[in-house]
């Protein structure tokens, strides 16, 4: 079953829930064992465009216990999600980033409905999600990178209909749904392979067109490119994209490839240590991030390491210097003051590595 089934309690891949932490005080998938209901899409009201998925001061703890001695045992709260507010508009993708541990599994399994929030409030597109997990599946849809939510012993093809059956998806809207995932995401020569007979980034497409047969408004997806070469890894994003574009799909991604998220992802959500640590453009990490460009100038000699306001030099080679300044400044005034005072020939800039820059913010 999809991930939209996950929510439900599944049967195929196993709900992400499952295999949340060894040492968890409840279970992990405390709301699973719903079925997925008989009931269309419904109407779940207009929510405001500005918040369809919308997150305010959103907890989750865990009692952990321990055992401290023969017969001891110490109970321990774990604050996974420290009260977390965001809100996010239909149609937007999102990078939901953070180190290990930061609290992103526990976030979405509460934004699919299989956690319940300690406190706080959640909905998604209208709905709040561990109350009415049988509404919320109609208008999710989940891929997980590492797991496959397809039936490991049936073709493709069978498995999305056995999705088609379980969404009750009317016939016309799932032929158009599957032809247009096969054609883009080039499926059509695997739709008779069993599942695991697939390679990682096909079983990776097959997924994602699970998740979308039943048309999700909106789509969760977990390290979507982890362990893909890079061809298929330019599909899958290039798809997305598209998908995105064309379908107003609103996407939250949490992913450790950075290039996803550069890609992907105009805003990003950074989490650490359960709480919410930068909300914003993904340029403004830099400033956060205290980061730094690099300009690169070669002079028409070698001159000694150069002095300029507003940079530093960190390398010289010949007649070529290195120049750190900070990246939420401008190069303009920095490029004028140095051409004045010295002979230059050419130059570039070369902008700051954004793994360094979210390392540097999770670092503190
Ligand atoms: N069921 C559980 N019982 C107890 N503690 C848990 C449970 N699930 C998560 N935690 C703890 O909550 C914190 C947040 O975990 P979570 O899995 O949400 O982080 P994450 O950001 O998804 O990390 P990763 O990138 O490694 O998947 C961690 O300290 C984790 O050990």
């Amino acid at each position: 079953m999809t991930a939209g089934g996950d929510a439900a309690g599944s049967t195929a891949g196993g709900a992400p829930g499952a295999t949340a932490g060894e040492t968890a005080g409840e279970p992990a998938g405390e709301a699973a064992g719903e079925t997925v209901g008989e009931t269309g899409h419904g109407t779940v009201g207009d929510p405001a465009r500005d918040a369809f998925v919308d997150v305010q001061e959103l907890v989750k703890t865990f009692r952990v216990r321990r055992r401290t001695g023969m017969l001891r045992r110490t109970v321990r709260e774990v604050r996974a999600v420290d009260g977390i507010s965001f809100a996010v508009p239909r149609g937007e993708t999102i990078g939901f980033i953070g180190p290990n541990g930061a609290g992103k599994s526990t976030t979405v399994k509460m934004l699919t409905g299989i956690l319940t929030p300690t406190s706080g409030r959640l909905r998604v597109a209208g709905v709040d999600p561990a109350r009415e997990r049988t509404r919320l599946v109609r208008h999710i849809g989940v891929v997980f990178g590492q797991r496959t939510t397809l039936w490991w012993d049936l073709p493709l093809r069978d498995s999305y209909e056995l999705v088609r059956r379980m969404y009750r998806i009317p016939a016309a809207r799932y032929r158009a749904n599957l032809e247009r995932c096969v054609e883009l995401l080039e499926l059509s020569g695997l739709l008779d392979v069993p599942v695991r007979q697939l390679s990682l980034g096909q079983r990776m497409r097959g997924d994602i067109t699970a998740a979308l047969l039943h048309d999700p408004e909106v789509l969760y997806l977990d390290e979507p490119t982890i362990g893909l070469d890079v061809v298929s890894k330019a599909r899958v994003r290039e798809f997305l994209r598209d998908l995105n574009a064309e379908r107003d799909t609103t996407v939250l991604l949490t992913t450790h490839d950075l290039t996803d998220i550069e890609q992907l992802c105009r805003r990003v959500v950074v989490i650490d240590h359960g709480r919410l640590v930068y909300d914003g453009a993904l340029a403004g990490l830099h400033e956060v991030g205290e980061s730094e460009r690099t300009l690169v100038v070669d002079l028409e000699r070698e001159v000694g390491p150069v002095e300029v306001e507003g940079a530093r030099v960190v390398r010289v080679e010949g007649p070529r210097q290195w120049l750190a300044f900070p990246a939420s400044g401008s190069a303009g005034p920095l490029v004028s003051r140095l051409a004045a005072e010295y002979p230059l020939v050419d130059l570039s800039i070369r902008e700051p590595d954004i793994e360094s820059v979210i390392s540097r913010l999770y670092g503190g």
